[in-house]
């Protein structure tokens, strides 16, 4: 098998979210972050909620240490919506990437991408103050290529496909308008020079397909799956079995 192009980003969401149901400092949240970054993981991914439900700033400052300190290469994303809170934040954090999602404070998890068309207006200055900055800024959207389009003319360096909907459907008919779709808002994408970034609720059994039919993948994030394996197989071999699925056999320093 070719070397793959996608690469694994872990997101320790529900790791924290597990963490703060006790006043207790486990499961740790650098700690599994290490561990799927010793087994491979390319980056690791937060989404530091307003409400911090699960990831709380402590735990961004915490990760953003341990991976300046002992895993260069590795990348840091953070994910969220644009407040200044959040802004902040990222300039203090200076991660990698950050993915900027139209998330409401209210919402129980991440459901729809930008409209990069219709708020053009908010996003463009928040791209060029993260830019101008040294970080890398993705926007989360639904797999319509007009939302690439726009995106490629606010000046974003890639887009992260929102997969909710195809990781929602398991009946292999039902999936494949789901993968054109993420195909060809891929494929857009990339005509236009951007990056493709993809997440939310893949799982080891739908990453295959769309690896297959999107080779140009950047990155996935994975966190909900990737932790509800972790309590059956460990941290480490299920990282290992989701660089798998993805195709990724490159051997990283440890
Ligand atoms: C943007 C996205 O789809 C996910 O990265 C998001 O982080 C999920 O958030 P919760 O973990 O709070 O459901
Ligand atoms: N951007 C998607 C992400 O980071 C994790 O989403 P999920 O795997 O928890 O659904």
């Amino acid at each position: 098998m070719s070397a793959s192009h996608t690469r694994l980003s872990v997101n320790l969401n529900a790791i924290a979210q597990l963490r703060n149901r006790r006043d207790l400092p486990w499961p740790s949240v650098t700690g599994l972050g290490a561990v799927a970054l010793q087994a491979g993981a390319h980056g690791l991914t937060v989404h530091p909620r307003p409400d911090e439900r699960h990831i709380r700033r402590t735990d961004v400052f915490e990760l953003e240490a341990m991976l300046r300190r002992d895993w260069a290469g590795r990348e840091f994303n953070i994910e969220g919506y644009p407040t200044e809170d959040f802004l902040a934040l990222c300039e203090k954090a200076k991660p990698e990437q950050v993915t900027l999602v139209p998330d409401d404070p209210a919402q129980s998890t991440s459901d729809h991408g930008w409209d990069t068309i219709g708020q053009a207006a908010l996003l463009r200055p928040v791209i060029e103050r993260l830019k101008r900055q040294g970080m890398r800024v993705s926007l989360f959207v639904d797999a319509e290529p007009r939302f690439a389009e726009g995106a490629a003319a606010l000046g974003a360096d890639r887009i992260e496909l929102y997969t909710g909907p195809y990781g929602h459907t398991f009946d292999p008919a039902k999936r494949a308008p789901l993968l054109d779709a993420l195909d060809v808002t891929a494929k857009t994408a990339e005509g236009l020079g951007l990056g493709v970034n993809a997440g939310h609720d893949l799982t080891l059994d739908n990453l295959p397909a769309l690896i297959a039919r999107a080779p140009s993948i950047a990155e996935v994030s994975i966190g909900h799956a990737i932790t509800a394996d972790a309590l059956l197989y460990g941290m480490a071999e299920t990282v290992r079995r989701y660089r798998a699925a993805i195709g990724d056999t490159e051997v990283l320093a440890v």
